[in-house]
């Protein structure tokens, strides 16, 4: 774990950071060289993840499932690195059959020694890891698969760009990130920073729901997605692992409708896997969880409709 001398959690840098463009062309940051091809590219990614969640979603929503494919580590995460194989809904390594995803981040950068991370997307033509961040793999699925994908879905519109990074900012540092900086604290004080900054931040976003439905109006946008995979692991998760116990989600009743209409969109509650979401986090930090438990509850029903009336 990574924590500074206040005992606050700090994100690493992703490292790894290309793009994929429909013309090969460089985009915002690394080299050129990864045109859009159907085929060519793979996703490895943690149904656990929340950042890897994120371009599963738009994987679906975009319609690009034949066109980047996907494996799928085991939720439990040792202490070494991920891994590939048999628990259900995990898959092995389809591209290379490792064991581990630490050989693929070995092979393509020999003697690595960052984080091991997933999302990663993966170029099989040039062996290479275009990217493992995700708000960029992201943008990527977005727009640069379009000669394949739904071009009338546009998560990121050019008219509400300034206002989504402003907005994903202000979520990333306070709610996704936040949840992190709160589980991890190793200080009393950096745990009450993180949990007050947490909480305001739902409040804030409580407050803006009661005139709109969704982050930036009426229209679902990336935000909204980067949003979501935090906000359905917060219950069963966040709430009790991570000591972010003020109040649940359920308990808010604009989030609580809005977490709903997110999940019931069409091809989403097949994103989540709540069995790999749980089993991940209580097995897998043993300095918060040391028997390692999975808390048979809370049984949280996404599909109900109660209080959704804005939604209709
Ligand atoms: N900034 C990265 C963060 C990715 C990340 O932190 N992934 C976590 C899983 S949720 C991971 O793979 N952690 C590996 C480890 O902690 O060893 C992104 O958004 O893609």
């Amino acid at each position: 774990m990574n924590n500074n001398k206040s005992g606050e959690f700090v994100r690493w840098e992703s490292q790894f950071r290309n793009w994929v463009t429909p013309s090969g062309d460089a985009g915002p940051s690394g080299t050129a060289g990864f045109k859009a091809e159907p085929g060519r590219y793979h996703l490895y990614i943690s149904h656990a993840c929340p950042w890897a969640h994120r371009t599963m979603i738009f994987r679906k929503l975009k319609g690009l499932e034949k066109i980047i494919s996907v494996s799928v580590v085991n939720p439990v995460m040792p202490q070494e690195s991920w891994n590939f194989g048999a628990y259900p809904g995990a898959t092995v390594d389809h591209v290379h059959g490792y064991q581990t995803l630490a050989q693929l981040y070995e092979r393509v950068a020999p003697g690595y020694t960052g984080v091991v991370t997933v999302p990663v997307l993966y170029d099989k033509q040039q062996d290479q890891i275009v990217n493992n961040e995700s708000s960029e793999i992201i943008r990527m699925l977005n727009s640069a698969f379009n000669a394949w994908g739904d071009v009338k879905i546009d998560l990121y519109p050019p008219a509400l760009q300034t206002d989504i990074n402003t907005i994903n900012a202000f979520v990333y540092d306070h709610i996704n990130n936040g949840v992190y900086k709160t589980g991890f604290a190793k200080s009393q004080q950096a745990y009450e920073y993180a949990f007050d900054q947490l909480f305001t931040a739902l409040d804030e976003l409580e407050a803006r729901l009661n005139s709109q439905r969704y982050l930036l109006g009426d229209q679902i946008t990336e935000a909204d997605w980067r949003l979501f995979p935090t906000l359905v692991r917060f219950d069963p998760v966040y709430y009790s692992h991570f000591k972010c116990n003020r109040q649940r989600i359920i308990d808010y009743p604009n989030l609580w409708a809005y977490l709903r209409s997110l999940y019931q969109q069409p091809g989403i509650a097949e994103t989540v896997n709540m069995a790999h979401i749980k089993t991940h986090y209580y097995t897998s930090h043993p300095f918060l969880n040391p028997s390692g438990i999975i808390p048979k509850g809370p049984d949280i029903d996404f599909m109900s409709q109660e209080g959704m009336e804005q939604y209709c």
